[in-house]
C-alpha cells in the first residue's frame, strides 16, 4: 500500500501540489486524472522518488522514502516498475535483451535463470515469438507489451505508468489498460497511472483520483464518476459530448 499524506511539492516561488493525501491499494489500479499543468507528472515523479516531499510523507507498506538508508533505497528501487510514456525501450537492443536489463542490473541470477524469467513474462504479456526482434520492428502496441514486460520482470509490488496509452489507437489502448488491470491483479500490485484518457478513466478505473491546481478535488471509481455533481470533475470528464451522452445515458438507466 502507498499512502501520500499532506503532501507539497513546488518549484521556487511555485506551489505545484499543495497538499495531496491519497491511498493506493494492492491489486488495485488507481488512475491520477486532471487538467493539463494540474500536477500530475509531478505527483508521479514524486511517487518514485524523482522529486523530494517539500512537506508531507509518501511511505510503502510504511516505510516513508524520504527516510531510506541506502541501502533501502535500493531494495525499494527494485520493488518498482515503470512504463513511460512512448515505451523508452533500447533501440538497439533485442526484445529479450530489453526486458532482462533489469535483471541483469539488480540480480546476480545465471543466464539461465534471468532467460527463464524472461521467457515467463514474454508469455505472459503475450508476446511469443518476439524474443530476437528489435523495438522498431513492433509496432507501437507490442512496444507497450515489451515495456510492461521489462517493468514487472522483477515482480514488483509497486508499477507505475505514465500516460501508457499515449499513441496507441482506441482499441490497442483498451488491450493495454486492460493487461495493466490483469497484471495488478494477479500479481497483488499497486499500480498507479497518470492518464489523459478517458476510456481508461471508464474501463479500468478502480480509483480514480482527480487533482485540480495541484489539489486532490475528487476521489472515487469509474461508476461513481458518472453520478458525482462535483462540478470540477463533471467540467473536466464531459467537456467531450460523447462522455456527456455516456452520462446522460447512464443516468437515465440508473434512476
Ligand atoms: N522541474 C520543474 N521546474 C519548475 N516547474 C515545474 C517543474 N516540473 C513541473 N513544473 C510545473 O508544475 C506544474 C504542473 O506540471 P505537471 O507536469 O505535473 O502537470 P501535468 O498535470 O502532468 O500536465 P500534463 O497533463 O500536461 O502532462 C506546471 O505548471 C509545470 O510548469
Amino acid at each position: 500500500m502507498i499512502e501520500v499524506k499532506n503532501l507539497h511539492k513546488g518549484f521556487g516561488d511555485v506551489k505545484v501540489l499543495k497538499g495531496i493525501d491519497a491511498t493506493f491499494h494492492p491489486g488495485k489500479t488507481s488512475l491520477i486524472i486532471g487538467q493539463s499543468g494540474s500536477g500530475k507528472t509531478v505527483f508521479l515523479k514524486s511517487l518514485i522518488g524523482l522529486h523530494t516531499p517539500e512537506d508531507g510523507t509518501i511511505s510503502f507498506d510504511g516505510r516513508i522514502n524520504t527516510q531510506f538508508t541506502d541501502k533501502q533505497k535500493q531494495q525499494w528501487r527494485q520493488e518498482i516498475g515503470m512504463v513511460f510514456q512512448g515505451s523508452a525501450l533500447f533501440d538497439s537492443q533485442t526484445v529479450e535483451d530489453n526486458i532482462m536489463f533489469p535483471l541483469k542490473m539488480f540480480t546476480n541470477q545465471s543466464y539461465e535463470e534471468m532467460l527463464e524469467r524472461v521467457n515467463f513474462v514474454i508469455n505472459r504479456v503475450n508476446l511469443k515469438n518476439s524474443n530476437l526482434k528489435l523495438p522498431a520492428e513492433l509496432s507501437g502496441g507490442m512496444q507497450k507489451r515489451v515495456a510492461i514486460a521489462r517493468a514487472i520482470v522483477m515482480n514488483p509490488k509497486y508499477l507505475f505508468c505514465d500516460e501508457p496509452n499515449s499513441g496507441l489507437d482506441p482499441r490497442t489502448a483498451i488491450v493495454i489498460d486492460n493487461l495493466i488491470q490483469e497484471i495488478t491483479d494477479e500479481y497483488n500490485i499497486t499500480t498507479v497511472i497518470n492518464t489523459h484518457d478517458m476510456n481508461s478513466v471508464m474501463e479500468i478505473g478502480e480509483k480514480i483520483v482527480f487533482l485540480k491546481d495541484g489539489r486532490k478535488a475528487w476521489e472515487g471509481t469509474s461508476n461513481d464518476i458518472f453520478k458525482t455533481d462535483n462540478e470540477a470533475v463533471v467540467g473536466f470528464v464531459y467537456s467531450s459530448n460523447l462522455f456527456k451522452k455516456v452520462r446522460e445515458a447512464y443516468l437515465k438507466e440508473t434512476k
